[in-house]
């Protein structure tokens, strides 16, 4: 009888959300395996955009300058009425998170960047031409037989599966039998992506044309995109014949035929969540848990942000460090944000793809007639209408005071520091993938009691001090603990001064994704803390063996391929 492989966590579908999610496992020091049922990464057009949150992701995965390489940055969007007229501009000047908002990617490209990533992790490892064909679960974990290409079967016991294999995701539709609510929008559309872009466009244009509404992008290395709706009575397939694509783009270039096509194809656009994203020990991510139509640009940036939620949960989880039924969070963070990005999505889809002249006339009227006022401007230039996400429930405590409150579940910011070895550095790259308390000014914690202390090392939390920049050495000595494992860092860019006199706290929790967990004043400090500790820690005596380096190097070689 072949033996059974164990591993902490198996991802299933090696696209991007899944591979970004063992890139992050990776990290966390949680031994992985990835499959994937096709060979290579798959070379048809599919997603574009990369918001800042995102990089934020590949930043703790190690990958954002990887990532940035084969990216064009800062891109706006422009819609444009039937007479090619602009009646509105996107284009953020924020980098709040610390990244650009509007990005621009190529997938396949991206995929290999992510896909070469793992190789730094001898704890993960990445089996392409393999598919999940069973699972069964039970109290302990989750037992998967999985087929290779060759025939073979082979049996694999994990404690956490993530099924992140696409919007056909064979794990929610076809071994869960789990509901996908939403909607199947009726027209199909024609994707074109040619090389040696013939125009002089640096922005994506949403056409919104009524005899034909269509999307026009610049990607990078000179690609460019179109984005045609088809009607009834146009075939899919046929409108993919080289003549019919040129009589599409006959009116946008001058020689059709000249063009370089280089990917071609047609799909159509989905308004779909699953209704759970935790079953059991399976967790749903990217499109097998949300498909979205395009129009914003927030397919791939969801999968993005269930991937940053839900890795250090898994690792803190399979290290013994969380209660493993806070899982649920997962499900209670990212469900309604993802339902929220898609319904904009399609009120974005419904305004613009408008096929009725008259109505189409109006919409161009009245965005014309507003475009110039400041608020508008600014409320769209700024994608002030992006819903952020906020977290009421899940790993975030709430104490009561409402002004504290509001700052609770929301992604913090990511100025430049300064470090005391003289560097200056991303706030998240000072944090790495650790918990933070962050305080302004003060140590809050500098007379907490040993056992609060030792909880939080059992958390792995970093204390870290800021001080404005340049300060005077009696406020760096005031601020500077007697405690060894607090950091100090200067605010050079003033950003953490203005974000903490603003909000009148004088420190915050923030998860390894970003999120302030808790927030509050000095005095409140130990109490807060000791409550999020008493949430989240398991009773003593449930770590789990993966905490040990020597079990991560028996995860390795039980994972080598
Ligand atoms: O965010 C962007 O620049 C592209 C958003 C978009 C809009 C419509 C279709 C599509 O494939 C992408």
């Amino acid at each position: 009888m072949t033996a059974i492989r164990n591993v902490p966590v198996l991802v299933v579908g090696a696209g991007p959300v899944g591979v970004s999610i063992a890139n992050l496992l990776g990290q966390y020091g949680v031994p992985t395996l990835v499959i994937d049922r096709s060979p290579a990464v798959l070379d048809f057009p599919r997603a574009v955009g990369l918001d800042d949150e995102a990089l934020r992701t590949f930043q703790a995965a190690g990958l954002a300058d990887e990532m940035l390489r084969d990216m064009i940055q800062n891109v706006p969007m422009r819609m444009y009425t039937a007479r090619k007229q602009c009646f509105a501009e996107i284009l953020p000047s924020t980098q709040e998170f610390g990244w650009f908002r509007r990005n621009l990617f190529s997938q396949p490209l991206g995929e290999e960047t992510l896909r070469k990533g793992l190789a730094r992790y001898p704890h993960v490892a990445l089996q392409l031409g393999c598919e999940l064909v069973a699972l069964a679960q039970d109290d302990q974990g989750v037992d998967a037989t999985l087929r290779h290409t060759d025939g073979r079967e082979e049996r694999v016991r994990c404690e956490y599966l993530v099924a992140s294999d696409g919007g056909r995701s064979t794990v929610r539709e076809g071994l869960l039998k789990l509901p996908f609510e939403g909607t199947t929008h009726p027209h199909k559309w024609v994707v074109i992506e040619c090389d040696q872009d013939p125009l002089d466009a640096p922005y994506t244009a949403l056409h919104c044309e009524p005899r034909r509404p269509y999307v026009c992008l610049r990607l990078p290395y000179g690609l460019r995109r179109w984005e045609f709706m088809l009607f009834p009575g146009e075939d899919g397939e046929q409108m993919l014949q080289p003549e019919k694509v040129h009589e599409l783009l006959r009116n946008h270039v001058s020689q059709p035929e000249r063009l370089n096509v280089i990917r071609a194809r047609v799909y159509t656009h989905n308004s779909r969540v699953a209704q759970s994203f935790v079953n059991g020990r399976v967790c749903l991510a990217g499109d097998a848990a949300h498909i979205t139509p395009p129009w914003i640009g927030q397919g791939l940036n969801a999968g993005m942000r269930d991937a940053f939620n839900l890795a250090w949960k898994l690792a803190w989880i399979v290290k013994g460090r969380m209660r493993p039924e806070l899982l649920d969070s997962y499900h209670e963070e990212r469900h309604a944000h993802a339902q929220a990005m898609i319904d904009l999505a399609d009120l974005f889809g419904s305004v613009l793809s408008q096929r009725n002249r008259f109505v189409a006339w109006m919409r161009d009227r009245f965005f014309l007639s507003i475009r110039h006022l400041p608020k508008v401007r600014d409320y769209v230039l700024q994608m002030k209408f992006k819903p952020m996400p906020r977290f009421s429930k899940g790993i975030v405590l709430n104490s009561g005071n409402a002004t504290q409150d509001e700052l609770v579940g929301r992604m913090f910011i990511q100025p430049r520091v300064e470090t005391s070895s003289g560097e200056t550095r991303r706030l998240d790259d000072v944090i790495g993938s650790r918990l933070a308390l962050l305080s302004w000014r003060c140590d809050p914690l500098a007379d907490a009691p040993p056992e609060l202390l030792n909880q939080l090392q059992r958390l792995d939390c970093v204390r870290l001090v800021a001080v404005r920049a340049r300060s005077g050495s009696e406020e760096v000595a005031r601020c500077r603990s007697h405690v060894k494992d607090v950091e100090q860092i200067q605010d050079v860019e003033n950003q953490l001064h203005f974000w903490f006199q603003g909000r009148a706290v004088d420190w915050v929790l923030l998860r390894p994704d970003r999120f302030v967990a808790a927030a509050g004043s000095a005095g409140s400090a130990v109490d807060q803390m000791a409550m999020f500790c008493q949430t989240v820690l398991p009773s003593l005596g449930t770590r789990s063996v993966h905490e040990a380096p020597a079990a991560l190097a028996q995860g390795a070689e039980a994972l080598s391929v």
